[in-house]
C-alpha cells in the first residue's frame, strides 16, 4: 500500500484533457487529479504515452525516457498553471528546471540493462502537441527542427503541475509510428498507433514495475 501511494504509474486516459478528444476539457481540470495525487501522499508520477518518431534514428516500438519536453500549447496561453494564484500546491511564477527527474532515468537505465532492452530505449525530448488532429508534415519538420524526439499530445501538462507542486517525474514515450516527414509517406494512422501500443505493452509495463520496485521510499528529487 505504502508503495502503491508513494509511486503511481499513471496513464491519464480519463482525466488528461488532451486525451478526452470530443471535449477538451479547461486546463484546471488536468491540475485538479495530480492535486488530488499530492494531498494522497503521492511523491512520484510515472507518466507514459504514445507518441509519433521525429528522431530520424529512431524505430517504430522503440522506448524513450523523456528527457525534457517542449510543450506547444503551454508556450501560448494554455499552461496548465493559468488561474492558480492559490500558493498552497507552489509558488506562482515557478521555475521547473529538472522537469524529468535525473536520478530516475539513471534508475531506468539500469533497469533496461538488466531486462537487455537497451537497443530498443533511447532518451529524448517530447513535444506535446494540442490535437485532436494529427499534423502536417510541415509541422512534423518544423518541431524536429526545435528539437524534438518525439511528438504526442498528452503528459506535458500533468508533468508540469506535478513539478509545481513537489512531485517528482518520471516519463516514457512509446514510439508507435513515425511522423511522416515528406508529403508522398502515408499519414498517421491511428490504428498502426494502437498495435504498436499492444505489441510493446508488456516491455513498457516491464521496465516501468521493476523501477517501481527500487524506488527509494523519499521523495530526494535530483532538483
Ligand atoms: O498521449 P496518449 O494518451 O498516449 O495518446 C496518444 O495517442 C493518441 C494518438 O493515437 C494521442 O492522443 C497521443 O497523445
Ligand atoms: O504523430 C503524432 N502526433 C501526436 N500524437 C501522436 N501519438 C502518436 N503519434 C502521434
Amino acid at each position: 500500500m505504502h508503495r502503491l501511494i508513494n509511486s503511481i504509474s499513471l496513464h491519464f486516459k480519463k482525466v488528461s484533457s488532451f486525451s478526452v478528444k470530443d471535449k477538451p476539457l479547461p486546463f484546471p481540470q488536468v491540475a485538479m487529479p495530480v492535486h488530488v495525487f499530492k494531498m494522497l501522499g503521492v511523491e512520484t508520477l510515472f507518466v507514459t504515452n504514445a507518441a509519433g518518431g521525429l528522431n530520424s534514428s529512431y524505430t517504430i516500438g522503440d522506448i524513450m525516457i523523456v528527457k525534457d519536453h517542449i510543450s506547444m500549447p503551454g508556450l501560448t496561453t494554455d499552461n496548465p498553471l493559468t488561474g492558480f494564484t492559490n500558493e498552497r500546491f507552489g509558488e506562482q511564477l515557478p521555475a521547473l528546471p529538472e522537469l524529468y527527474d535525473s536520478g530516475l532515468r539513471e534508475l531506468a537505465w539500469s533497469v533496461v540493462g538488466e531486462l537487455g532492452l537497451q537497443k530498443m530505449v533511447r532518451e529524448g525530448t517530447l513535444v506535446q502537441v494540442g490535437g485532436p488532429s494529427f499534423d502536417t508534415v510541415s509541422v512534423f519538420n518544423m518541431l524536429r527542427r526545435l528539437g524534438a524526439d518525439c511528438v504526442g499530445m498528452s503528459s506535458a501538462p500533468e508533468v508540469t503541475v506535478a513539478r509545481h507542486c513537489g512531485i517528482r517525474v518520471f516519463g516514457l514515450s512509446l514510439v508507435t509510428d513515425m511522423a511522416p516527414m515528406e508529403s508522398d509517406l502515408p499519414p498517421t494512422n491511428h490504428q498502426e498507433i494502437l498495435q504498436t501500443a499492444e505489441v510493446r505493452a508488456r516491455d513498457v509495463q516491464k521496465l516501468v514495475c521493476e523501477m517501481i520496485k527500487r524506488l527509494p521510499n523519499n521523495n530526494t528529487s535530483s532538483t
